[in-house]
């Protein structure tokens, strides 16, 4: 069986940091002691002076495997998300076929099966006319079902009220929501295209996808939740507003959980003017006051979780105007730095970023034996270097679409290694393939 020796690591994990090493056997850490040099291993990896945190497990991405493999597929994409610290990720239904029925969900799997570098698991998808399929949802099978309550890319929005209730009703598993009120966003648009034409200017993304937009949905799909004790998870806050209506109650006592994107932490919606369309996406980046509360909500509990949302489009669909440029930004490689800057800073400790990356999502989701760095649980770990630097490039982007919202930043951290169910897959600036992931498995009830 396979092993490997992690020497001198200082282990973030659950709320404290010890230097010990790590003896990993079959995939998993079968010891952390403090001197385990003496065994005898076949790979030993000495990161003295490194951090060892568990792998990020990013709960929203678009990997866009079927049907858009010109802007990214599973291969490509979870490479660039193990180069990233991502060791496990959630893929979004809208590829294509969208993801409405679990015949489409298991060919997914196979797909990953064969060729994924990271552990994966799919969302089922909701529409307004596959009750039928969600009511069917084997909750062990897949990490959630995802609701589009907003129109964004895909043709998988739910704006029938009667449809949603029923959906929250029957839901055999989590409900994850993209929340943007789909009426208040056309109503916007009308208003801004009379003024422009089809030119809208980028900056006025934020007024059509607007805090308004969100705060009704978000508040919709709470009441629903709440109305049928649902379990529901809020994808990619965006704004004060919704973030206090969300409980500080420890995760576990929750029904209604929520996450935001490490994007939404570096950016607002004062970058649209240097960054123009390459930084559109749903939800829109609202005002610096929103990002300092999303920030707050994190470290006060109000907000549970972080992940990507990863969503490749090639630069060139990234030119054009206001309508024909899709929204979506890259994230999976840099994510993880960008969050680091948030520790450089003195705003989060690296326990509360592996506690938001990892072992809240592992909570959310009922992830089994993943997202702490325990004996008997998956070998699945992030070495981070807290003092080499790395300035992220387009150049060194490996998601197929070749950008970075980030290109040309200066990191002041970076991802040294990256193990995924033991084996060294990411390495010095390296993805390493011949390892694949596995698929997760979740420890749930029904509806939960
Ligand atoms: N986040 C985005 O802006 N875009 C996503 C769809 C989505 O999550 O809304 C995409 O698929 O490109």
């Amino acid at each position: 069986m396979a092993t490997l020796l992690i020497l001198n690591a200082k282990i973030v994990n659950e709320n404290s940091i010890v230097e010990s090493d790590i003896y990993i056997r079959g995939g998993r850490i079968e010891k952390i002691a403090k001197d385990l040099s003496f065994m005898k291993v076949a790979n030993v990896l000495d990161v003295k002076g490194k951090h060892v945190m568990p792998g990020m497990i990013d709960d929203q991405v678009h990997f866009r495997e079927p049907g858009l493999t010109h802007k990214g597929d599973i291969k490509s994409e979870s490479s660039a998300a193990v180069a990233g610290g991502v060791t496990t990720f959630f893929d979004m239904p809208n590829t294509i076929p969208n993801v409405l029925n679990s015949d489409i969900l298991e060919e997914k799997m196979q797909l990953a099966a064969k060729t994924s570098i990271a552990n994966y698991s799919f969302y089922h998808g909701a529409s307004n006319d596959n009750l039928e399929d969600i009511k069917v949802i084997d909750p062990l099978a897949c990490c959630g079902l995802k609701v589009f309550m907003g129109s964004s890319n895909g043709n998988t929005l739910v704006d029938v009220e009667e449809t949603l209730d029923d959906i929250f009703k029957h839901a055999p598993l989590l409900v994850a929501t993209h929340c943007e009120d789909s009426p208040t966003i056309v109503e916007n648009e009308e208003n801004y295209r009379q003024i422009y034409g089809d030119d809208i200017p980028i900056e006025l993304h934020s007024k059509i996808r607007s805090e308004e937009a969100c705060v009704k949905s978000t508040a919709l799909a709470m009441k629903l939740a709440e109305e049928h004790q649902t379990r529901l998870h809020i994808l990619h806050i965006t704004t004060a507003k919704e973030t206090e209506k969300f409980s500080e109650l420890p995760l576990k006592e929750k029904l209604i959980t929520a996450e935001t994107c490490s994007q939404y932490l570096v950016f607002c919606d004062e970058d649209y003017e240097t960054l123009g369309s390459l930084l559109k996406c749903n939800p829109s980046f609202k005002t610096a006051v929103d990002r300092a509360a999303l920030i707050q909500g994190l470290l006060e509990g109000h907000l549970d979780s972080i992940g990507t949302n990863h969503a490749p489009h090639t630069l060139q669909e990234k030119q054009g105007n206001y309508f024909d440029v899709p929204a979506g930004l890259p994230m999976v490689q840099y994510a993880l730095p960008s969050l680091l800057e948030h520790y450089q800073d003195g705003i989060f400790s690296l326990e509360f970023i592996a506690s938001k990356t990892s072992h809240a999502v592992a909570d959310i989701f009922n992830v089994k034996d993943r997202g702490y760095i325990r004996e008997g649980y998956w070998a699945d770990l992030v070495v981070v270097d807290l003092d080499t630097e790395v300035t992220a490039s387009n150049d060194d982007v490996i998601s197929k679409c070749g950008w970075t919202p980030f290109d040309g930043y200066e990191f002041r951290s970076s991802v040294h290694a990256t193990i995924v169910n033991g084996n060294l897959v990411y390495i010095n600036q390296k993805v390493r393939n011949g390892n694949l992931g596995q698929r997760i498995e979740f420890d749930r009830k029904k509806r939960s």
